[in-house]
């Protein structure tokens, strides 16, 4: 029996996922994985037994990868499950910013006694007008999943669209429109914007991307949505620049007290993935990720660990999480000749200084050999897997 251990409400079709062979609830102890939200995990005491991390959602910054890394936890997310809820919201953003619609409802709901409502109204409306998104231009910081989805439906609704992702990946570059114009050199993007929106992960290296400094680049005005992480905007920063009038508007998922009655901040209590279609989504993908390693050793869609897969053809599997470094394989495979037992098919895969074989038997290696290859020096994690074939 495997133990799933939840750390924050998973919608149900996901729990439903998992099969008689799991328990899944929030009071575990010893648990094999772990399913979470938006929790923080950086004080987790890990127990020995934890295998995977599954984050039914798009950004880990809640989890301590470096350490998950070096423990061998193997650390998944959701890419892409979200991103539909995520693209919609940031045009309620853009629109909410773009008129005072909500000062416009907060006023019409005090008029409940108001017999000459049509004719007031009227009169009142011109202090709830803005401008359109036709014609406007969206500047896209970050073109993955949601941000391409933006910059898409920005085309449709008349926009200019500008995109800056020095490190986007191939199926991202597929999905994005041609029309949507490329800048190497995010300068060009804060100077020709008047919306600018950010859908990057928070990490050390763009938290506070948004600051004085490339606030100063922008146009004057500027309207700048923030659906991704609160700490890639400096919060001081942003408040000077609404003070000033440089931002007109910030929109943000992750208000803190110092925002939220600003009255240039439209502040949202992280929405950005609450639509019970992604909640499923993010549920169902974590809840197979997570199967797929505890039964089968096969990795998919993980932050810290190489992509792989293979079928499980043989009853009998090791998989070593081990550093990248030269003779590993060789160290391993030695490793199993006390056995005698063949190796039927071997995948190893690399992602920075991690690596990972997977290794499928015809026999079922000892205790000892098991003990040995966990020896090597930089193998981290060593799993065995028996069962029926995938
Ligand atoms: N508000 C919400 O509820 C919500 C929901 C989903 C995701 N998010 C946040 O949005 C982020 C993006 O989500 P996604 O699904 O599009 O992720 P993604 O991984 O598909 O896309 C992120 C993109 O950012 C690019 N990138 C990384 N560093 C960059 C930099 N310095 N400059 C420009 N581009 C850079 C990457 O190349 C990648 O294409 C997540 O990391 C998460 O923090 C928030
Ligand atoms: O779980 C959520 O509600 C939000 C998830 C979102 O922030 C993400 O990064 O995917």
């Amino acid at each position: 029996m495997y133990k799933v251990k939840l750390y924050n409400n998973i919608a149900q079709v996901g729990l439903d996922t998992f099969n008689e062979n799991y328990e899944v609830k929030e009071d575990l102890e010893n648990e094999d994985a772990i399913l979470v939200r938006s929790a923080n995990l950086h004080d987790l005491d890990y127990n020995p037994n934890l295998k995977c991390i599954a984050r039914a959602g798009a950004g880990t910054n809640n989890i301590d990868i470096k350490t998950c890394t070096e423990k061998g936890i193997v650390v998944f997310n959701t890419p892409g499950a979200n991103s539909n809820a995520v693209k919609e919201i940031v045009f309620a953003g853009m629109l909410l910013a773009s008129r005072d619609i909500y000062g416009g409802i907060a006023w019409a709901k005090t008029q409940e006694s108001n017999e000459n409502l049509a004719k007031d109204m009227e009169k009142q409306k011109k202090k709830y007008a803005g401008t359109e998104l036709n014609g406007k231009t969206l500047g896209v910081i970050g073109c993955g999943a949601i941000g391409v989805q933006v910059a898409n439906l920005a085309l449709r609704f008349g926009m200019k669209v500008r995109g800056y992702d020095p490190y986007m990946s191939i199926e991202a570059a597929w999905n994005l429109s041609r029309y949507v114009k490329h800048d190497s050199d995010v300068k060009d993007l804060y100077k020709n914007s008047d919306f600018i929106t950010i859908h990057i992960p928070l990490n050390d290296k763009t938290k506070d991307t948004i600051n004085k400094e490339t606030i100063a680049l922008m146009k004057d005005g500027v309207k700048i949505l923030n659906f991704a992480r609160g700490g890639l905007v400096n919060e001081d920063d942003i408040l000077g620049a609404l003070d000033s009038g440089k931002v007109s508007a910030y929109v943000t998922d992750f208000p803190s007290p110092k925002l939220v009655n600003h009255p240039g901040v439209i502040a949202i209590p992280h929405l950005g993935a609450s639509t019970a279609e992604s909640e499923e989504n993010c549920a169902v993908k974590a809840a197979q990720e997570t199967m797929h390693y505890l039964q089968y050793g096969n990795i998919k869609n993980s932050v810290n660990m190489p992509e792989c897969h293979m079928d499980f053809n043989t009853p009998f599997r090791i998989c070593v999480i081990h550093h990248n470094v030269p003779k590993m394989i060789s160290q391993i495979t030695n490793g199993l000749s006390d056995d005698n037992a063949n190796i039927e098919n071997l995948m190893n895969k690399s992602k920075n200084d991690i690596a990972y074989t997977i290794l499928d038997l015809d026999k079922k290696a000892s205790a000892q050999t098991i003990e040995k290859i966990q020896s090597i020096q930089g193998v981290i994690r060593v799993t065995t897997y028996q069962g029926d074939t995938l």
